[in-house]
């Protein structure tokens, strides 16, 4: 398995987009054909992931879609689809898990070894030590919670601490302290254009993971013009629903490249 930041970096540059797909399955929005299929969770996100990879840097399976339908099984396949189907493309498992340390180091081993992921999501809000096992694992990127994209986010992420919010001082921990073998990227939501800039003044060349284009109704230029690094890089640009159920019917592949590339397209315009 290749070095995550790395294969992030070569996609960027070799598909030239930011986008990434989240692969959220809802059943009941799928097109009536799965309605019989015992397998329809895997079979749909093949099919989007087939229709979507020349548009997208990642894949982003998010993991309560398939654990809430015990479907565990068809996240563990799909991923190694993408490994074996789309080499070169890494996959961020969406977990945001985050424990104390003996028990993070099961989510880690959950992560990158059951489920083969790339790169996982995680929460800091236990600190260092929860964090740790993640962030041991040279090879494989963690992608550290620090401004979120719900409308909630800045109840505890906006609270003052010595002269600053916080999520401000979690990316200059993950960026200053955290980031020794270069493997973390941090969240912040495409709906906060204010923050995403002032968190890339703060660390630097550090990927984003953004969240909250498409359904969520976040601003792609102003994302774009704020968070960009110098090279016009540095983002993860990342929609669910608006690919995955841009159409109901029986071209919902097709609706779905057309989505992901229409992304690709409007958020190369601003780079
Ligand atoms: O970590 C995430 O991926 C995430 C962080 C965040 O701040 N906001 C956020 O929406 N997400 C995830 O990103 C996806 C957004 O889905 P859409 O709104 O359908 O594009 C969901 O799977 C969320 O769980």
């Amino acid at each position: 398995m290749t070095d995550f930041i790395a294969a992030l970096k070569q996609r960027w540059t070799q598909a030239d987009s930011l986008v990434c797909v989240g692969l959220d399955p809802e059943p009941s929005k799928f097109p009536a054909k799965f309605r019989d299929d015992s397998d329809a969770v895997f079979a749909f996100c093949r099919d989007i992931v087939d229709a979507t990879a020349p548009y997208v840097c990642a894949f982003k399976p998010q993991i309560a879609h398939f654990a809430a339908l015990g479907a565990e099984d068809a996240l563990q396949r799909l991923i190694a689809y993408i490994h074996a189907s789309h080499p070169g493309i890494p996959v961020i498992l969406d977990s945001k898990r985050g424990d104390i340390g003996s028990t993070a180091q099961h989510y880690a081993t959950e992560a990158f070894e059951r489920f083969a992921a790339d790169a996982v999501t995680a929460n800091p809000y236990l600190g260092r030590d929860s964090v740790q096992p993640f962030l041991d694992r040279a090879d494989r990127g963690v992608v550290i919670l620090c401004r979120t994209s719900n409308p909630g986010a800045g109840d505890l992420q906006d609270l003052v601490v010595d002269g600053r919010p916080l999520y401000q001082h979690v990316a200059e921990k993950v960026a200053r302290d955290w980031n020794g073998h270069g493997n973390c990227a941090l969240v912040v939501g495409a709906t906060w254009p204010a923050q995403l800039k002032e968190v890339r003044a703060i660390v630097g060349e550090v990927p984003f993971l953004v969240p909250g284009v498409g359904a969520q109704g976040g601003d792609v230029e102003a994302v774009v013009s704020n968070a960009k690094t110098a090279d016009g890089t540095g983002l993860i640009v990342s929609s669910s629903r608006a690919v995955l159920y841009a159409s109901t019917g029986d071209d919902y592949a097709q609706a779905a490249a057309a989505e992901a590339r229409r992304l690709r397209d409007e958020i190369n315009r601003y780079r």
